[in-house]
């Protein structure tokens, strides 16, 4: 199993999660979260970051232009774009017919119709499967994870939304076959942005050692 850490913010804090077992990283692009990237990013910080480590950037509802200027800035030097507010089929697609990864966050709850999905399956690479929240992301709350067996379709997915370093034996124990990584992010940090090393590594350890 895979692990996304999710909202660094600081250089080295970036640096000490880029030295454990992590295979994406993602950074917080939307200016009304706690863990948005200001100025406190550079692209020399995002072009350091070992290459086996997927770097992921995260937009809510954000003009396709804007994102496109935001990651000229960063020499593209990003992997995915994860698409985290009501962002359409088309709108993915066009990111994507551009040569960028498109992972779309899904909110999550008991009426979630997971029909809608078939019209994303071509215009992105990953779904990540997130707790609805009316501020997007970064809630720290879980949705019900037995809703994720209703998901039959062939594209991997991130499970998101609270994740604690205590639910490590939990997610071991979902055996969905799509099932692709685990994306942490407010659980694990000293405060919002701010990632706790000591945390991730120990949950990093437990989670791959039967994976
Ligand atoms: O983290 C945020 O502040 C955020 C804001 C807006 C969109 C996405 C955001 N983060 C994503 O939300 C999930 C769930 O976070 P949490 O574990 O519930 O704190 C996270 O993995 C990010 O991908």
């Amino acid at each position: 199993m895979q692990i996304k850490v999710c909202g660094l913010r600081s250089p080295e804090n970036i640096e000490q999660i880029s030295t454990l077992d992590v295979d994406f990283m993602g950074f917080i692009f939307f200016k009304r979260s706690k863990r948005f990237v200001s100025n406190s990013l550079n692209k020399n910080i995002i072009n350091e970051i070992p290459s086996h480590i997927k770097k992921v950037a995260v937009f809510v509802n954000e003009r396709s232009e804007d994102v496109l200027w935001t990651l000229k800035d960063y020499e593209y030097g990003f992997d995915y774009i994860q698409c985290h507010g009501d962002e359409t089929p088309d709108y993915c697609k066009d990111l994507r017919d551009l040569g960028f990864g498109v992972i779309k966050a899904f909110q999550m709850d008991e009426e979630f119709n997971f029909d809608q999905l078939d019209s994303y399956k071509d215009a992105v690479d990953y779904y990540l499967f997130d707790t609805s929240s009316k501020h997007y992301g970064g809630s720290g709350q879980k949705f019900d994870w037995s809703l994720l067996k209703k998901y039959k379709g062939n594209k991997p997915f991130f499970l998101s939304g609270g994740i604690k370093p205590e639910d490590v034996n939990q997610v071991q124990n979902i055996s969905h076959p799509q099932l692709l990584a685990i994306d942490i992010n407010s659980g694990f940090e000293n405060e919002p942005g701010l990632k706790n090393s000591k945390l991730i590594e120990t949950f990093s350890e437990k989670l791959k050692q039967h994976s």
